[in-house]
């Protein structure tokens, strides 16, 4: 099926290539689990959830809204039907770029930028998880390949079921991953030997070996205990202080990428205002009396 997928991309006539951004689009959905809690599902089943470019516009508008919504306090990623996600749709997801470039009308120059402009666009769908301030659990059932790669490794925690494999499968179709795979990977895993093998063989792993090298922090036994498991460690997350929470996020977040003096000097600066909200005193007098405080928005 994956040549026939290959032959349906050489074969695609250039009038059938442009993707219209004003289609509604029903790839996505957003369903509140508990309160506070939001399941982004990729719903694009009959695909395997593979991205095009409307499903990946749609995708960000979904984060970057839940992001802001105070009424959200955690999120949960997954894929609905047979996969969580086979990377990106190999016919429809690499459109715009082959009119681009098989355009002649094109000068090189430009035709160098129009790709950078794309390339860019579909990085920031999936850097709208790192940015927002929501802590995002990825729950991974069977194939997470490329661009669910791409997707998983911005995201905060990952969890996954026994039947799940992953493949930094790019190489296999020509190209250097460019949506965030080899730029995230070996700050989640820390083997800079593993991910060079995965990643230069594309060759497929499964949970344990995801699991093993740190990739996933969890495996469930099959999608319902996925499910299950995703919701409860999101629901637990969304019980404490957001302020705490998406304070945690952000901190972790800039200590990745910086020294740590530097994030050292961020977290004092953060909490210069964020020790003085109401939080710190409810948690802590409820701490002393045995009881479960309970927060405003943010
Ligand atoms: C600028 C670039 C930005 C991003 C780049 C990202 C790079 C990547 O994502 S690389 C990874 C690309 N994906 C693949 O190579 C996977 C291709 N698919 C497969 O190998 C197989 O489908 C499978 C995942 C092993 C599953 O096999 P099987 O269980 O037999 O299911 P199928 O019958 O093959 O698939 C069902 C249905 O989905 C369609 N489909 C699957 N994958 C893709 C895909 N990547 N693109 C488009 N369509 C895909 C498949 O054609 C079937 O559709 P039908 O209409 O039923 O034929």
């Amino acid at each position: 099926m994956l040549s026939n997928t290959r032959r349906t991309l050489l074969k695609l006539p250039l009038r059938s290539l442009s993707t219209s951004s004003a289609l509604k689009s029903t790839d996505i959905s957003v369903k509140e689990e508990r309160p506070y809690v939001y399941n982004v599902q990729l719903n694009r089943p009959a695909k395997l959830n593979t991205f095009t470019m409307d499903m990946w516009r749609e995708f960000k508008k979904a984060i970057d809204g839940l992001a802001d919504d105070p009424k959200c306090r955690s999120i949960i990623v997954s894929g609905e039907g047979k996969a969580f996600c086979a990377g990106i749709d190999l016919a429809a997801g690499m459109s715009n770029i082959i009119q681009v470039i098989q355009d002649d009308a094109i000068e090189i120059g430009r035709k160098g930028r129009a790709v950078r402009r794309f390339i860019g666009e579909i990085q920031d769908c999936f850097t709208a998880l790192e940015k927002c301030p929501k802590p995002i659990i990825a729950a991974v059932h069977s194939h997470c390949l490329g661009a669910g790669i791409d997707l998983i490794t911005a995201c905060d925690i990952r969890i996954a079921s026994q039947d799940a494999n992953f493949s930094i499968r790019e190489v296999d179709i020509g190209l250097a991953a460019d949506i965030g795979t080899l730029n995230r990977i070996q700050k989640v895993v820390g083997n800079d030997s593993w991910t060079r093998e995965i990643a230069l063989t594309a060759r497929d792993f499964g949970a344990d070996e995801a699991h093993r090298y740190g990739l996933i922090s969890r495996i469930c036994d099959d999608r319902k205990a996925l499910l299950e498991n995703s919701i409860d460690l999101a629901a637990r997350i969304a019980e404490k202080s957001p302020i705490a929470v998406q304070g945690t996020k952000e901190t972790l977040n800039y200590a990745r990428d910086h020294t740590t003096d530097e994030s050292l000097n961020f977290i004092k600066t953060w909490n210069m205002s964020q020790l003085l909200s109401t939080d710190l005193m409810n948690s802590a007098l409820a701490a002393m009396n045995k009881k479960k405080a309970t927060y405003e928005d943010v």
